[in-house]
């Protein structure tokens, strides 16, 4: 599965690599390299992969789940497909309360002890996975853990989710991205050097004078 999800994302061209003019990560951090996941949605093929792809991650790590909560706004579309499949309620969670209307931070019905997964596209650093999932355990759920399409397998995103005592699970990753753009020419060799020298720490941004 996850060499057939890096494949897709590479098939597709949700894939960039840009190491002349590095791109801002949520973060702050400069990266060659920028995956686009919300292109996913744009090829039914693709999409169905994805959305199987979660609802199976969901059966096999999360049986328990009562709920899939998207993060916005990423992590929405797929958050409503995945449930539909597995024939479940989800909502979503926006980055910061709305300022009209009746205020929320959480859409969809939220109910004391229930058991959510969130899903997100993406994780790098995992902050924005990780202030959904504070925000559903201040209102009351039970989060079992977080589901994503893609994680670039950095450090820090691991120590964030042990800080918060929340397992996570994705359909693909950085290591396995890299290994299928070798095995079908999809990555320059001299990007290669840029990726490979921006991996070993990403916020060392030396890696852009190499
Ligand atoms: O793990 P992190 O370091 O937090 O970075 C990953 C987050 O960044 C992207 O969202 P973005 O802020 O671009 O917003 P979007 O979901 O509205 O596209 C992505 O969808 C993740 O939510
Ligand atoms: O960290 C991010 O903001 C980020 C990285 C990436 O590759 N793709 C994305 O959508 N967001």
């Amino acid at each position: 599965m996850k060499k057939i999800i890096a494949k897709d994302l590479l098939d597709i061209k949700a894939v960039f690599l840009r190491p002349n003019e590095p791109f801002t990560w949520a973060s702050g951090i400069k990266s060659p390299i920028y995956c686009d996941n919300r292109l996913t949605l744009s090829y039914p093929k693709v999409r169905k992969d994805v959305e199987q792809g979660l609802a199976q991650l969901v059966k096999d790590n999360f049986p328990e789940a009562e709920c899939l909560m998207g993060t916005a706004t990423a992590g929405i579309a797929h958050a409503a497909l995945a449930a539909d499949i597995l024939d479940l309620p989800m909502g979503y969670v926006r980055g910061g309360a709305k300022s009209h209307g009746r205020n929320n931070r959480i859409e969809g019905v939220v109910k004391e002890g229930m058991k959510v997964v969130v899903v997100e596209d993406l994780i790098s650093t995992g902050g924005s996975s990780l202030e959904c999932v504070e925000a559903l355990r201040e209102a009351g759920c039970e989060v079992l853990g977080l589901i994503a399409i893609f994680t670039y397998g950095l450090d820090k995103a691991t120590v964030n989710f042990e800080n918060a005592h929340c397992p996570f699970v994705t359909l693909s990753n950085y290591d396995t991205l890299i290994e299928v753009a070798k095995e079908h020419d999809y990555i320059k060799h001299e990007d290669m050097e840029k990726l490979k020298a921006w991996k070993v720490d990403p916020s060392d941004e030396s890696w852009m004078n190499k």
